[in-house]
């Protein structure tokens, strides 16, 4: 066992009934306490990658090792964070959050309360807590989100394009708040799918970038934690990385219906 990675995942395939595979032979390690994020045209796979990492799927072939371990389906050590929210819209934003912590640490329902304020609290959702998904705005919802996955006390956290929904200046609070929470309260590993170039480069270590079904490059972001967006976006490294990424894009059009 390799103490070294939380993701090993070796040459995994995978296709849906009527498709031609949405996943080709794909590797991947991220390492304990790395921020990585995934760039790639709609439709390479990358939605499908993390629910074989949640264990929702299993790979047609290829395996996969959470730390150090054979998936086993899913469990508490990894949480989901996706685009549209995924609150249950009758509970409240306390009652969702304190959910998770009643079915996965066995906690009373008062006690599960009461530790789901912190969490809100951490969040800046505190004052908004009794409020229902429908009450609350997008950015809101997508704070509650996280606040169920610090509530699970997750050591991998996996993100499929959440903020992709929001206004710039709500994306860019929730941002600054997963690589605050991610980084400096306990170091966490984070596997963060997104369309958008500067989001990757702003939030990942490395950044690993998908085209037909498998990891066709990747690049290591060159600016040390804490990072403010508007420092690296005026230095000549950001704009070689973004440029190189977008070039990426651009080569990468039609991949998937060449592959298939
Ligand atoms: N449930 C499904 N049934 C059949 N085909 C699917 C299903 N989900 C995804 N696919 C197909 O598998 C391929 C990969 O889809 P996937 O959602 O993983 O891509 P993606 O990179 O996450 O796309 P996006 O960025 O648009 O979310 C696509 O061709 C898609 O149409």
């Amino acid at each position: 066992m390799d103490e070294r990675y939380a993701i090993e995942a070796d040459d995994i395939s995978f296709s849906y009934a009527t498709e031609s595979p949405a996943l080709r032979g794909l590797s991947l390690r991220v390492r304990r306490g790395e921020f990585v994020c995934v760039l790639g045209h709609s439709g390479c796979g990358k939605s499908t990658l993390l629910s074989l990492l949640m264990g929702l799927l299993d790979p047609s072939s290829g395996s996969i090792k959470i730390e150090g371990e054979p998936m086993r389906g899913p469990a508490t050590d990894r949480a989901i964070v996706f685009q549209d929210y995924s609150l249950f819209p009758w509970m409240t934003a306390r009652q969702n959050v304190a959910f998770g912590i009643e079915h996965s640490r066995g906690l009373a329902k008062k006690a599960a309360l009461e530790r789901a304020d912190g969490y809100l609290a951490q969040v800046g959702l505190y004052e908004s807590r009794g409020k229902y998904p429908h009450q609350l705005s997008g950015g809101m919802r997508q704070r509650a989100a996280i606040a169920r996955a610090l509530a699970m006390d997750s050591a991998i956290w996996l993100f499929d394009e959440p903020f992709s929904a929001l206004d710039p200046q709500m994306r860019g609070s929730l941002q600054a708040l997963v690589m605050e929470l991610a980084k400096t309260e306990r170091h966490r590993t984070v596997l963060f799918v997104t369309h958008n170039v500067d989001e990757a480069v702003l939030l990942g270590e490395r950044i690993l970038f998908m085209a037909g079904g498998r990891i066709c490059r990747e690049a290591a972001v060159p600016f040390d934690y804490p990072r403010a967006k508007n420092e690296i976006l005026r230095t000549p490294e950001y704009f070689s990385l973004a440029n190189s990424l977008a070039e990426l894009f651009y080569e990468t059009r039609g991949e998937r219906e060449r592959a298939g």
